[in-house]
């Protein structure tokens, strides 16, 4: 799908397409598609990104909070989207050591503890040890950074899920 035939989606399939660029976020696709036109992939980026930026605090924790865990309950019920399903398997995190799952799982529930959101790095820029690395590391953060650092993975995940959806799959769908 080239950038001509995105703009010229109804908003329906606009957000039938991209309503899960930013996980379970489909109000900002929604909000980006008057936007339009859009000169290329990086403008439909950066206007999702300026959305996300102009939101207050509570706003960016909101989408922060739409992130399944890494690892987490979605991923053991099978109730991960399809593309964090994806990137969660990339990274390895179903198929963990019992030891790691542990590990995983209770810095997941403390950094959730101190936070009052869950830990979001993009998983598909990074392996399972490093995932835990950054899960110890980060748990040690100040909530102002921590915040401005989920972000910025949510907008790294939200890059890569708008070139696999322009780039391949999605030019299949229409
Ligand atoms: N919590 C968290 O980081 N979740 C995710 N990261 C990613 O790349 N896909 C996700 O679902």
């Amino acid at each position: 799908m080239d950038i001509s035939a995105v703009n010229a989606l109804s908003y329906e399939d606009f957000v039938n397409t991209f309503g899960n660029v930013v996980e379970k976020c489909p109000v900002i696709t929604a909000a980006v598609w008057s936007k339009r036109p859009f000169v290329s992939l990086n403008a439909l980026e950066a206007a999702i990104s300026d959305f996300i930026d102009e939101l207050p605090k509570s706003g960016k924790e909101g989408i922060l909070r739409c992130h399944p865990d890494l690892a987490g309950r979605d991923l053991q019920r099978g109730t991960l989207t399809r593309e964090s399903r994806r990137e969660q398997a990339g990274a390895g995190m179903d198929a963990l050591t019992s030891g790691e799952a542990e590990r995983m799982a209770r810095l997941n529930e403390e950094y959730k503890k101190r936070f009052g959101f869950p830990f979001v790095i993009c998983a598909r820029m990074n392996d399972k040890a490093n995932i835990l690395l950054q899960l110890s590391e980060r748990c040690q953060n100040e909530r102002a950074v921590e915040r401005a650092r989920g972000i910025e993975e949510v907008k790294k995940i939200c890059r890569l899920r708008l070139q696999s959806l322009l780039l391949t799959d999605g030019a299949n769908k229409l």
